[in-house]
């Protein structure tokens, strides 16, 4: 495929993004027509990305493009320019709702073997694995990442400051993490002094080896990691903690992220599950197994799947986990109504969103009757949990107050599928005890070995030299740009931060990089301590991440700072050459969807995606010379402004102004600034008669957008709503329809 040097890529996601993107996209391919900018729609919906992986059940008039695999072609070249919106990183039972909601509207695919017995079914179920878990952003990741709140915002934050609950200084709330056999402590980490290949062995009894992942390359100064985390010592941690959390009347949650960590985390949550319901799992082992019960995808698939048994059975099992359930401490809880708790699905709590909103929140969430209370916060790997500890600690000593604090941005590690991250293909649970090995497929020389038992999780990850000067490079140009403090979060004792600082250092050494003051290293505690007495000062500092904290610290920030971090500036300028522009740095918001249904209000905020497109818009012009997009662009940046000034976002509220009204005012915003700049006059012309008739139309516009709140609306579907329905229901008022289609 060519592309065209003024062509931007707009992704087409899922849930909330995807519906505000059926009422942005055509406001957006209007405005970017008189540049000659071509925006182009690329479907990377988890039910686009369902049938183009089995495209060959389809029939022919059902075949849709894998635009997945089209971006990640076009990701090397250097003129490449995406808006990239957040996407489902689908849980298994979220998949094997996208498959069922897919053959419900007729595509033929198959159902997800859960036990495959003939080889067509491994083959079906190895390709529906590649759909579970963070793999879009993975993909289109070649680059690090910018993450930063942009001044207008900030500035508008602090003139309107969200409400963030006071901590009581007395708060029970804490983190609890392992203090041996995790991630953390078992680390082993090397930087390789040449390019080789790599197979991850098992050796067991009695010299037998069971070949794990056959080949990985590696490229010379890239830092390779081992490490293993022990079941035996999870399961002991989470017994006692589920004993301590009972005894001091704490409310237990659990924190993981089973979307980017789509291998470790959900058997790290199936063990959390096992440990709390153990009676009942060793009561009803038999039962389970034979029901294929498979605990990791959480308790409400164990619900399902209990269902078909005789009404005593399952009686009897409902009131062995009743028991559990009263003999132990409460579970936070997802979704009082509907009584889902923390443990239901993988996915229902993510850390990075999950922390933030507790810390928020006073340290409290809510237990099943919808009280708010004080939480054991259980991390188990204590790799980056103690974090979270030292901002607790923070937290009972001083006041948040977002009208005074200052910002935290962050340059985070992340290309080539840097660290954890990437490291889904290198993550195995243990089948039998015995010595997990790294071995260089040339010589058979063993780089790191480790003695693991039955159940531990072993991973391997990778970073590699280029990303990693890549990211240094980033860091020290935003250093030199803003003159803010800029801090390397590293601890010099965990062997893969040590190698990293060992790089660090000697790149500081050869490029002679002495004059800029303001950048340091810190261990993760200090750069924590560091960074909140600044924050609560006002002053602003730059966090330099690898890729978890990168993905921690750009929730937790901007949802201190603003209350949600939708409305972050998210640039990642690849390893190419080329932009990719990530809308806000949250997720896709199903809790929006289902008021969205229920009340036809929509109040997902497009800011990351109006912010997204000023970047994408100047990056054009920086990279074409194209002067028409960068008045687009800077005329934008005015209309957010004004957006903002006039407070005109989503309200969570119904009947209020929702995103189709937000987006509607940003559409006269944009055109005005644009009818009344002085550089070209060919726009002038263009948007004067267009906001004209809006500004005449203003009121009718508005009527019409208000008028279909309050009811349920139907969009024939979930994961694939239906074309017409969607569009009538993003794109509700005729009037300004009639107007858009007049441009
Ligand atoms: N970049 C990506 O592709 C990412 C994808 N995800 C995926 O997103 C899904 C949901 O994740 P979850 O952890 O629930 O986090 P979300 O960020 O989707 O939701 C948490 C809450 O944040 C608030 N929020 C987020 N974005 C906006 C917005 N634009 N406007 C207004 N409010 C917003 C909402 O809270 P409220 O309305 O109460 O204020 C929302 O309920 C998962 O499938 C996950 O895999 C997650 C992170 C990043
Ligand atoms: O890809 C995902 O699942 C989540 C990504 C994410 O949370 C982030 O990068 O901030
Ligand atoms: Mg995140």
């Amino acid at each position: 495929m060519t592309i065209n040097r003024s062509t931007i890529f707009y992704t087409l996601t899922d849930e909330a993004p995807m519906l505000a993107t059926y009422s942005l996209f055509p406001i957006i391919k209007k405005f970017t027509k008189p540049a000659a900018i071509e925006i182009i729609s690329s479907n990377i919906s988890i039910a686009a990305r369902t049938l183009s992986k089995f495209s060959s059940y389809l029939r022919e008039d059902q075949k849709i493009s894998d635009d997945l695999y089209k971006l990640s072609q076009l990701i090397i070249k250097p003129y490449i320019n995406i808006i990239k919106l957040p996407n489902i990183s689908a849980s298994l039972p979220q998949l094997i709702n996208v498959i069922s909601e897919l053959q419900l509207h007729g595509y033929k695919i198959p159902d997800f073997p859960e036990n495959p017995k003939t080889e067509k079914e491994k083959l079906i179920k190895i390709k529906y694995s590649q759909l579970i878990g963070s793999v879009v952003n993975p993909i289109l990741r070649e680059g690090n990442s910018d993450r930063r709140i942009p001044v207008s915002i900030k500035n508008h934050a602090r003139k309107n400051p969200y409400y963030i609950k006071k901590w009581s200084p007395n708060s029970k709330t804490h983190v609890s993490c392992m203090n041996k056999g995790d991630f953390y402590a078992n680390e082993k980490s090397i930087t390789l002094n040449k390019s080789c290949n790599i197979r991850m062995e098992l050796l067991y009894s009695n010299k037998k080896i069971l070949i794990l992942n056959k080949k990985i390359s590696l490229l010379k100064d890239e830092i390779l990691d081992s490490s293993f985390l022990s079941k035996k010592l999870l399961c002991d941690f989470y017994e006692n903690q589920i004993k301590h959390a009972h005894k001091n009347d704490l409310l237990l949650s659990l924190h993981l992220k089973s979307t980017m960590m789509k291998k470790s985390d959900p058997i790290i949550f199936g063990y959390a599950i096992k440990t709390f319901y153990k009676n009942v799992f060793i009561k009803h082992e038999k039962i389970f197994k034979k029901l294929n019960i498979n605990i990791n995808n959480g308790l409400s698939s164990l619900f399902n799947k209990i269902k078909i048994l005789p009404k005593n059975k399952y009686e009897e099992i409902m009131y062995d986990i009743k028991k559990c359930n009263i003999n132990g401490p409460s579970f936070a809880m997802v979704d009082i109504k509907k009584g889902i708790s923390n443990l239901h699905a993988p996915n229902h709590i993510i850390i990075d969103s999950s922390m933030a909103t507790m810390i928020r929140n006073g340290g409290k969430m809510w237990d099943k009757i919808g009280n708010e209370k004080e939480t054991k916060a259980l991390i188990p790997d204590s790799t980056f949990a103690k974090i979270y500890q030292e901002i607790i600690n923070f937290c009972k000593k001083n006041n948040l107050d977002p009208s005074i604090m200052g910002t935290v941005q962050n340059i985070g590690l992340m290309a080539q599928k840097s660290e954890e991250y990437g490291s889904h293909d290198k993550t195995f649970k243990i089948p039998y005890d015995g010595i997990a090995r790294i071995v260089d497929i040339y010589n058979n020389d063993v780089l790191i070995e480790q003695h693991v038992k039955k159940g531990d999780i072993w991973r391997v990850c990778q970073t590699k030299d280029e990303s990693i000067k890549n990211w240094i490079i980033l860091a020290i140009n935003r250093a030199k740009q803003t003159n803010i403090p800029t801090i390397f979060w590293l601890d010099t004792k965990r062997p893969h931060e040590f190698e990293i600082i060992k790089k660090i250092r000697s790149f500081f050494k050869k490029y002679n990089i002495k004059d800029i003051k303001n950048i340091q290293i810190m261990s993760k505690i200090d750069a924590m301590n560091f960074t909140l007495k600044r924050l609560i000062n006002g002053q602003d500092t730059i966090s330099v991440t690898g890729n978890v904290l990168r993905d921690y610290l750009t929730d937790l920030f901007p949802i201190l700072e603003l209350g949600t971090s939708s409305k972050m500036l998210s640039i990642i300028p690849l390893l190419s050459g080329g932009s990719l522009f990530e809308t806000g740095s949250g997720g896709s918001a199903p809790k929006h969807v289902e008021q969205f249904l229920r009340e036809n209000h929509l109040r997902w905020d497009s800011l990351g995606e109006f912010l997204a497109l000023l970047s994408s818009l100047e990056c054009l012009f920086i990279k074409t010379n194209n002067k028409k997009a960068n008045i687009l662009s800077k005329t934008l940046e005015i209309a957010i402004n004004k957006l903002l000034d006039y407070n005109k976002l989503p309200s969570p509220i119904v009947n209020e102004l929702d995103t189709r009204e937000s987006q509607f005012y940003l559409t006269i915003y944009w055109a005005q600034a644009l009818i009344t700049q002085k550089l070209d006059k060919d726009l002038n012309y263009f948007f004067t008669p267009f906001f004209n008739a809006l500004m005449k139309n203003q009121n009718k516009i508005i009527k019409e957008f208000k008028d279909i709140q309050g009811k349920s609306v139907n969009i024939g579907g979930y994961f694939m709503p239906i074309n017409k329905l969607i569009n009538n229901a993003m794109r509700p008022s005729k009037t300004f329809n009639k107007l858009l289609n007049l441009i």
